[in-house]
């Protein structure tokens, strides 16, 4: 909660506004009833303290100024809300791009977007709906304990126990009661979201393999598990609001009573004690709104929660800062040794790698042996455990990420697709390259030809084809798109494991003629593939050989 509140530290100024006009707003609102019984009280001839007309002619202007001060509480409490969601969202997109690629490959992508989206959104609530009504609630219940008080000190009392039952006691025995079911339904809730996301993306798979009952089984069980937590939360916000209205209803009996025995003991009259208990029944608006908080809490922490992990997770690698430009020259691997995170073997140790510019090198080994891992360490997805990777005799610790980017380009095993035009998704390869250069570009990868068949060409939308595409095309458009980037490195993970022999051949001849004065590193099964190269590395028993 603290933590929620710093956040909000810059908006404090609109904060007080909306408190301040939240608390005239609800004091006009009671001002209304309470008048409304001097009004009635002045007709029967009891002695009040305004007259009919002077009470009508006060409810006028309070109603009138219960809407605008309502209407600026909710307007600015809502600014300040959606601003937070603003600020969080940003906060959190900034913290992805950190985890970025090696710690999101581990995360369900649907629990991600369940952060993203509902529970930020969730959040609202704690900005909208809490801070301001505590606030208000206490400054309200004060104000009308006070003139409680005044009428006789025991209402004042009685005011004052009631309130803070109605809005302390309450919700702090309900928060606790029932925390853990919010926690637990907001988590179900990402989980059903991931096996879901999961499905869909699978649903070739699941349908092949006969699987589609039981998927739809299990989220059918996901769905119901959902349920449950959320009759849970139901039931107890249920069980709340019955224990504040029994509570509203003691506290005017024992105002009643207690008006009645002053009464009779002469020491208030009778408009008083209609006033204070017209008084009271009317104040527990602000109260009731803390009483009912308390179950939105539970989610609204649980949201908190997850978005704060998120923001806490420690990114794999630390992003060096800078604009400088990298010159890529050579690239020396000393001594490195590398084991992943949660798991007991060291994957690769006492390499030593030297790669000049303009090498070809193929980086060739059996499955799961670590070709892939060792590329990821010298794009430096992961920081090595020991030793060192060096560009140009800098520590690529040291280098800043920009430049690193800038000046590798990756073609992986599967190419990916933004949903956008297939001329955009190339794009990515260099933001301001012109229809010239990625034509080029297309033309060197062999898919040129193939674009031109489509619809609206270059200007296509890869969502309209999706999975019309072949593997092939795709990563002829990942070879297109790393040309494009033109980097100095290019980096090969199996570029070619999609494509027949005559287009490999071709792509081939292309990557080899379009960079002569390029370094290349390629991962390959194929002896095809690696026959561009002129320097082989084997990776055998955790560690490199060279023939
Ligand atoms: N993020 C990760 N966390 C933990 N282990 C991982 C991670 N990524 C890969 N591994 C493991 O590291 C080992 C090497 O993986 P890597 O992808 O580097 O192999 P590879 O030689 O490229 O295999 P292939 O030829 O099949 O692509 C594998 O056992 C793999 O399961």
């Amino acid at each position: 909660m603290s933590r929620l509140i710093k956040i909000l530290k810059p908006l404090t100024p609109i904060m007080m506004i909306t408190i301040s006009f939240g608390v005239l707003g609800f004091l006009a609102a009671i001002a209304i009833t309470t008048l409304g019984s001097i009004a009635i009280g002045d007709i029967i001839g009891l002695n009040m303290k305004f007259s009919f007309a002077e009470a009508t002619k006060i409810i006028i202007v309070c109603a009138i100024l219960r809407g605008i001060l309502r209407y600026i509480e909710q307007y600015s409490g809502h600014y300040i809300a959606f601003k937070i969601l603003a600020i969080l969202r940003d906060k959190v997109y900034k913290a992805l791009r950190k985890l970025a690629p090696s710690k999101l490959e581990t995360k369900e992508k649907g629990n991600l977007i369940s952060v993203i989206t509902s529970d930020i959104e969730l959040l609202e609530v704690f900005y909208a709906h809490t801070i301001a009504p505590i606030a208000i609630a206490i400054l309200t219940s004060s104000v009308i304990a006070y003139v409680l008080y005044t009428i006789n000190p025991y209402f004042g009392l009685i005011a004052v126990v009631f309130y803070l039952i109605v809005g302390a006691l309450i919700p702090i025995l309900s928060s606790k009661l029932g925390s853990d079911a919010g926690f637990e339904y907001r988590n179900e809730f990402g989980n059903t979201n991931s096996f879901l996301l999961d499905s869909l993306r699978g649903i070739k798979e699941v349908l092949l393999f006969g699987e589609g009952e039981k998927r739809l089984d299990s989220i059918n069980k996901n769905s119901d598990k959902l349920n449950e937590k959320l009759e849970v939360i139901k039931e107890h916000e249920g069980l709340i609001r019955a224990c504040t209205d029994i509570t509203i209803m003691i506290a005017i009996l024992v105002t009643l009573f207690a008006g009645v025995e002053l009464f009779k003991s002469n020491t208030i009259d009778l408009g008083q004690v209609i006033v204070a208990i017209v008084l009271l029944a009317s104040s527990f608006g602000p109260t009731v709104a803390l009483s009912n908080l308390s179950n939105n809490l539970m989610h609204t922490f649980a949201c908190a929660q997850r978005l704060f992990n998120i923001l806490d997770e420690v990114p794999a690698v630390k992003e060096v800062e800078g604009n400088e430009d990298l010159n890529m020259d050579f690239i020396d691997v000393r001594d490195m040794e590398f084991k992943y995170n949660g798991r007991e073997e060291v994957l690769l140790k006492d390499i030593n790698l030297n790669i000049e510019k303009g090498d070809k090198v193929a980086i060739i080994g059996e499955s799961g042996c670590g070709k892939s891992t060792l590329l990821k360490l010298i794009m430096r997805f992961w920081d090595v455990n020991k030793g060192s990777v060096e560009i140009s005799n800098r520590n690529i610790k040291d280098i800043p990420t920009k430049a690193l980017r800038k000046s590798q380009s990756l073609v992986s095993q599967e190419t990916f697709l933004f949903n956008d035009t297939i001329e955009n998704n190339l794009k990515i390869g260099k933001m301001d390259a012109t229809e010239e250069e990625i034509i080029e570009a297309c033309k060197k990868a062999s898919v040129h030809d193939f674009i031109q068949t489509l619809p609206n060409g270059y200007k296509t939308n890869v969502g309209e084809i999706g999975s019309n595409l072949s593997s092939g095309e795709k990563q002829r458009l990942g070879i297109a798109r790393a040309f494009l980037h033109n980097a100095d490195l290019m980096i090969l993970d199996e570029p070619t494991s999609n494509l027949d022999t005559l287009n490999e051949a071709e792509i081939l001849k292309s990557i080899k003629r379009e960079s002569d004065d390029k370094t290349i590193i390629m991962v390959s099964h194929r002896k095809s593939s690696t026959s561009i190269c002129d320097k082989k590395v084997y990776v055998k028993n955790n560690t490199l050989e060279f023939n």
